[in-house]
């Protein structure tokens, strides 16, 4: 089976001024383990991506720097919308797609997900796409199983050589900031329904190599048995994640 090194994402969302952002950067340096054993990134949001490029590169900090969201076009005239390519050439490593909120509040779709997945992958940005699906209702171990549709339909047009590089976070959206997480034997069931559903989309080769995150009310005192499961290959995280100790504390977990 492919080794797949852990990624543990902070999702800032909407938060944070831009001394908070820097101090925040200032706070980890010199304190994230070895980017051979887990890699870091921080989603944050379009106005601070610039600056948090060029401020990780002179704090030597081993973190890909993630925006939250991306438009589907290179270039043109869609006001208010930042494009894969304006990412690419600011040095931003990735964007998360599709996230619950995003879906819920501004009616992302599975079609415009798709788009901005193969958008992402054309301009070497690592697409993080955000699924909220309820995975208790498939049996990973059903030979007919059909994949979850936010999978089938949201990746469908993606290129199988591309797919690899794509991560999956899994975030049940009654999770996401709550007080509660669904059980480590229900995360581990999803993550083997998402990687099934990968399988059947594209191949198992491809399907073993994409790694999947959990999102939703992740925080220090479940990390490490969270991150300890088979199919789970790191963290999407909220709240927990605004505060540079418990997110250091959260990284270390997944060595
Ligand atoms: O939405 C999330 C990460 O993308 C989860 O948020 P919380 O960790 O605050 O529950």
């Amino acid at each position: 089976m492919a080794e797949r090194i852990p990624l543990i994402v902070a999702n800032w969302k909407t938060n944070k001024k831009v001394a908070e952002v820097y101090d925040f950067l200032q706070e980890i340096q010199g304190k994230l383990p070895d980017a051979n054993k887990v890699k870091v990134g921080i989603a944050a949001q379009d106005i601070y991506l610039h600056e948090m490029v060029k401020q990780s590169k002179e704090l030597k900090l081993p973190v890909s720097v993630i925006a939250e969201n991306v438009h589907w076009a290179d270039e043109g005239s869609y006001t208010g919308e930042t494009s894969p390519a304006a990412l690419a050439d600011i040095e931003v490593s990735g964007s998360i797609i599709g996230h619950y909120e995003r879906r819920k509040m501004f009616k992302e779709t599975n079609g415009s997900v798709g788009l901005k997945v193969t958008a992402s992958l054309r301009n070497g940005l690592i697409p993080i796409v955000a699924i909220a699906e309820d995975t208790t209702r498939y049996n990973p171990d059903d030979e007919d199983m059909a994949p979850l549709t936010e999978i089938a339909v949201g990746l469908a047009g993606v290129d199988r050589q591309r797919a690899e590089n794509i991560v999956i976070a899994y975030e049940p959206a009654w999770a996401i900031g709550a007080a509660e997480t669904p059980s480590l034997e229900v995360i581990e069931h999803a993550a083997r329904v998402i990687r099934k559903s990968l399988a059947i989309l594209f191949s198992q080769e491809v399907a073993d190599k994409i790694r999947i995150q959990y999102g939703g009310s992740a925080t220090p005192e479940n990390s490490k048995d969270i991150l300890g499961l088979e199919d789970i290959d790191g963290l999407l995280i909220g709240r927990a994640s605004l505060e540079p100790t418990a997110f250091l504390s959260m990284v270390n977990d997944a060595i």
